[in-house]
């Protein structure tokens, strides 16, 4: 029979070769006999018989090399960390310096790194050893060096010996070379390994266990019976069990409601459900828990609604401190008008579509509300909104904002790049204001992306795709911008897939007492308008619309002292702009007559008006550049642009058609009418 083999395990420290031998008598059974050998207590390290001498680290090769007067064949084992005796370390706080105690600089290196693969990589580990001063912290952590652990240190986390890595095993086995036949021995070191394994698993289990007892989530394991085989502290809280022990307890004793045991141990799995125990709601998630085909039980979350909500809250309130949130409603826009309540009604259908809107509108009209309100209609509700507007942004950076940059692509830039806004909405939606003001520069990249639906970093060349809904408002004519070659014809019509024009609140002067209200509300502000204030404001132009109309009650807030607000207190600025009431006209005839012809002198209308009549009257074609010189003739100075906005105001009001090709603007009969009854008051 061939003899036993024989190795011999060489440490520095005494509890590490106690620990090592112990390691190897496990893998390698009755096959190999370990002799435990400390290096430093002979001067000679007795080799008779030995097949191999393993060192506990390449460190003490040399020394050991030096002890030995055979030729043996020598191996130097790695080390490794058992896992579950780091799980204390989860739980320093982030950023915190901590000693790593060893007896030589590069084994606390070593097992710095270990504890890095193994992912304790919030702390700094600062490597301490003996002969060593540097500075001192609160905290230490060695691998079975509590004795080498400097005066000072608070609280010293052992995190146990390293042990014998999986690989240096197998080296073992192979060095000792143990014959083929007795490969048994090896299947029984992978049995061993397996138990190791086990072992590794069962931390594993431990690590989950402890990580299901801080979750702030209740969590149960119930078997097919409701008799609870796991749970976490949170979950007897939850269900009024703060404490008590309630392994193999069966759900059905401790909840009484039976439509919840009902849902917890039903063959389906939940998602959702707000249940209500002990007066508290409860949000309940459940999966069944299958063994191959077999079901095992019912795995249970549960949580409370109000620190969902909460938790949420906390999470919008980041991302609208961001900007990335669409904080607006449709119901946030207030008015019965019918032209407002058309035009929600359009949003919202278009809101159903994942297609590219373009909002047109007057400044203060509200067009971003309604930028929001289609976002959060639509199926990226869930998703970020990024609202950019193109006048605030810096002609130099808008590129680098929109689309980021590589890093060190420009002075300033930082290190590792950034993600623009078209990043950042990725699932989401973008809303670009003000995008008339797009440079030509800018308008090639808005329609690469429209078109390429991807993006390239400023500085960059890798091809980054996108998932974004472009939502884009104007306050300009883009089409008239189209004309004058001042904005890409391609990307007006990328961009105006689906759209739609905002009313002015000319356009709809009903709504300025519900908005007027609406305002001093959102002040906590019991003021209100007297009638004659309402009558004037319906006379008023509102060049700045509803955010001119929020900041005139603002104003008002401030500075009126009682209750009623009366044509007294308004600015005198705004009171200038308003035609006496005796000169109203009386034209009875739509409500846009009313508001419109006070916004400015009326004898320009009628002077236009006039001379479409005229022109009329000789069945002559005319344009906005021949009514613009007549107007000169008669002292009346205006640009030929100026003219087109009177013109639409007039088609606006239906006294005028205007062609759509070369045909120019004719009176119609309406305009007619109203001619006559106006003419004679100018
Ligand atoms: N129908 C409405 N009801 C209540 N508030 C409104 C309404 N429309 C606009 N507002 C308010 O008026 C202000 C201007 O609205 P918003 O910024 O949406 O207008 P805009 O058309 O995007 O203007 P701009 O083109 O100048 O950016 C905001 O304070 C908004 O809350």
């Amino acid at each position: 029979m061939r003899e036993k083999k024989k190795m011999a395990m060489v440490t520095v420290d005494f509890h590490a070769n106690i620990v090592l031998s112990q390691q190897l008598r496990e893998a390698f059974g009755d096959q190999v006999e370990v002799v435990p050998v400390l290096l430093h207590d002979c001067d000679v390290i007795d080799t008779e018989g030995m097949d191999l001498i393993v060192c506990s680290s390449e460190l003490i090769e040399k020394s050991v090399r030096a002890k030995i007067n055979q030729e043996v064949p020598l191996v130097s084992v790695k080390r490794t960390i058992n896992v579950m005796n780091v799980l204390e370390l989860f739980s320093l706080d982030r950023e915190e310096k901590v000693l790593l105690v060893s007896n030589l600089p590069s084994i606390a290196q070593e097992t710095i790194k270990l504890l890095k693969e193994l992912g304790i990589e919030h702390v700094e580990f600062v490597p301490h050893y003996p002969g060593y001063n540097g500075p001192v912290y609160d905290i230490a952590v060695t691998a079975g060096g509590k004795h080498l652990v400097p005066q000072g240190v608070k609280r010293i986390i052992d995190i146990g010996l390293r042990v014998i890595d999986t690989s240096s095993i197998i080296e073992i086995f192979l060095k000792l070379d143990l014959p083929t036949k007795e490969l048994h021995i090896l299947s029984e070191k992978y049995s061993k390994e397996m138990i190791h394994l086990n072992a590794y698993h069962n931390e594993m289990n431990n690590m989950l266990k402890a990580m299901f007892q801080v979750s702030n989530d209740g969590i149960a394991a119930l078997d097919t019976e409701g008799s609870i085989f796991f749970y976490n502290h949170k979950f007897a809280e939850l269900i009024g069990y703060k404490g008590r022990r309630l392994i193999f307890r069966n759900i059905m004793d401790l909840i009484e409601d039976e439509s919840i045991i009902d849902i917890l141990l039903d063959v389906q799995d939940r998602n959702h459900e707000i249940v209500n125990i002990h007066r508290k709601e409860i949000i309940l998630n459940k999966r069944l828990l299958y063994q191959g085909n077999k079901l095992r039980g019912h795995v249970i979350g549960i949580q409370e609604l109000l620190y969902i909500q909460n938790l949420e809250k906390e999470v919008r309130k980041k991302l609208v401190d961001k900007g990335f949130i669409a904080k607006y409603d449709f119901k946030d826009l207030v008015g019965n008008s019918e032209e407002l309540q058309n035009k929600i009604a359009l949003a919202k259908k278009i809101a159903s579509k994942d297609l590219t809107v373009l909002i047109q509108g007057e400044d203060g009209t509200g067009k971003e509300i309604f930028a929001n309100g289609i976002h959060n209609c639509s199926k990226r509700k869930n998703e970020t909104f990024v609202a950019v507007n193109m006048a605030a942004l810096s002609e130099n950076l808008v590129e680098s904002e929109l689309f980021g940059y590589e890093g060190g692509s420009f002075t300033g830039a930082a290190k590792r790049g950034k993600a623009g806004f078209f990043e950042q909405a990725h699932g989401g939606t973008i809303f670009i204001d003000e995008i008339g003001d797009a440079s030509s520069k800018i308008q090639m990249s808005l329609l690469r992306v429209l078109q390429e639906k991807s993006i390239i970093r400023v500085g960059g060349s890798k091809i980054i795709p996108i998932d974004v809904r472009v939502i884009a408002a104007t306050n300009q004519d883009l089409y008239d911008l189209v004309l004058k070659g001042k904005f890409r014809k391609d990307l007006y019509y990328r961009l105006k897939v689906l759209h739609f024009k905002v009313p002015t609140l000319r356009e709809r002067i009903e709504d300025i007492p519900s908005l007027a209200q609406y305002f001093f509300e959102k002040l906590n502000s019991n003021k209100y308008l007297s009638d004659e204030v309402i009558q004037a404001f319906n006379h008023y132009s509102w060049p700045g619309n509803i955010r001119e109309l929020e900041n005139l009650i603002y104003y008002l807030d401030s500075i009126v002292e009682k209750q009623r607000v009366t044509l007294r207190d308004l600015p005198e600025e705004l009171i200038a702009q308003l035609t006496p009431f005796n000169e109203l006209p009386q034209w009875e005839g739509e409500h846009a007559s009313k508001n419109l012809f006070f916004v400015e002198k009326m004898d320009v209308y009628i002077e236009i008006l006039k001379i479409l009549e005229r022109a009329n009257r000789l069945d002559l074609k005319i344009g906005r550049n021949k009514i613009t010189e007549i107007l000169k003739t008669k002292g009346l100075n205006f640009s030929t642009e100026q003219i087109r906005t009177k013109l639409n105001k007039l088609e606006e009001l239906g006294l005028v058609d205007i062609g759509k090709t070369k045909q120019g603007t004719r009176i119609n009969e309406k305009g007619k009418i109203f001619l006559k009854e106006n003419e004679c008051k100018n």
